[in-house]
């Protein structure tokens, strides 16, 4: 079994080679799910599991048939308990950062998505994050259980978040093990839910249910727990009608204001790939091809 959630009917399996991760695609929806597969540890991550998102996310950035990512926690434990993910796997966590099972098979060299693992300890949770930021589709935290620590940053950097009504919890213990996520998990937080609640978030560490985390703004929907997969599977459906140009415009023109330069280019990108469509753009490379001058004559300054 996948997850208690989990409607075999809706997906089939995508193979990446993953232990830490699920990753279906949808059958009849232009969807993919991609779950966190540790529930006896609150699906905490650890280094492999970061690689294994990156490369899934990755995957996921690259299916032009696919509209929406869901992201979200395999369960339930065990003990009968529920998560989205706990954050950092505390166990594996050194001076130097997260490290890797040293009995099991670490990324090759040269392997992109693992990255350098610089002095051996990694904090790559955070290309995650941008890569869920930058992702040129709407990313979708399902949240079945706790979200707590570097889990509570990663629905925080999702473009929605819908919740368990009897399960889901939402916590930042970062101060309680010393770390501090002083990007998108806290000062983006603050966006969402204003200052005087995320420093709330932060500094008292309390625990928040659905119901109280959508009244602060964190969270879009709160649902009946059985339910949960079936609705996101359902805002999947909507979006997927939506035009794919508009959504990935949209959700860039939204995290411009606040990403500064990268915001702008991540925006202008988008823009420059619309104007390669144009006669004009035409004009100009072929004039170069053809060793000319280029002919804008015809080409309206438009206003
Ligand atoms: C999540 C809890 C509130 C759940 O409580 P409860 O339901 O009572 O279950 P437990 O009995 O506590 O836990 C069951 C089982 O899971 C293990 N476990 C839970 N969380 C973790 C974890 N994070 N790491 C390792 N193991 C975990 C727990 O030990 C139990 O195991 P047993 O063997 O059965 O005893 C509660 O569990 C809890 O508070 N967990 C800790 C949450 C936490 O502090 N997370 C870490 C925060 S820091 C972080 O996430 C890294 C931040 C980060 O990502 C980052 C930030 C800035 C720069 C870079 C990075 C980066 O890249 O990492």
């Amino acid at each position: 079994m996948v997850s208690a959630l989990f409607d075999p009917d809706h997906w089939e399996p995508i193979d990446l080679d993953l232990d830490d991760l699920t990753y279906h695609r949808g059958t009849d929806v232009s969807a993919v799910r991609i779950a966190f597969d540790r529930p006896d540890v609150r699906n905490a991550f650890r280094p492999e599991t970061v690689d294994e998102l990156l490369r899934a996310l990755e995957h996921a950035k690259r299916q032009s048939d696919v509209g929406t990512v869901l992201l979200t926690g395999n369960g339930p434990a065990d003990d009968g308990g529920w998560a989205f993910s706990a954050g950092g796997d505390q166990s594996v966590r050194s001076d130097a950062g997260y490290g890797y099972d040293e009995s099991a098979n670490q990324p090759e060299q040269g392997d992109d998505s693992a990255g350098e693992s610089g002095d051996g300890g990694r904090v790559h949770i955070l290309e995650v994050q941008r890569l869920i930021r930058h992702m040129p589709k709407p990313v979708v935290a399902v949240v079945p259980g706790w979200a707590v620590g570097g889990g509570h940053s990663l629905h925080v950097v999702c473009d929605l978040t819908i919740a368990s009504r009897e399960h889901a919890k939402f916590k930042q213990t970062d101060p309680d093990v010393a770390s501090f996520d002083a990007g998108f998990g806290s000062a983006y937080l603050a966006k969402q839910v204003g200052q005087k609640r995320a420093r709330e978030i932060f500094f008292l560490g309390k625990t928040y249910d659905a119901a109280e985390a959508a009244e602060m703004g964190m969270v879009n929907a709160v649902v009946a727990h059985d339910d949960l997969e079936e609705r996101a599977l359902e805002w999947a459906e909507t979006m997927a009608g939506k035009s794919p140009t508009a959504m990935r415009m949209l959700k860039y023109a939204f995290n411009m204001t606040d990403d500064g330069m990268i915001g702008q280019q991540v925006f202008a990108g988008e823009a420059t790939r619309l104007a390669y469509r144009t006669d004009e753009a035409a004009e100009g490379r072929d004039a170069f091809l053809e060793g000319r001058d280029p002919d804008f004559s015809d080409v309206p300054w438009r206003y």
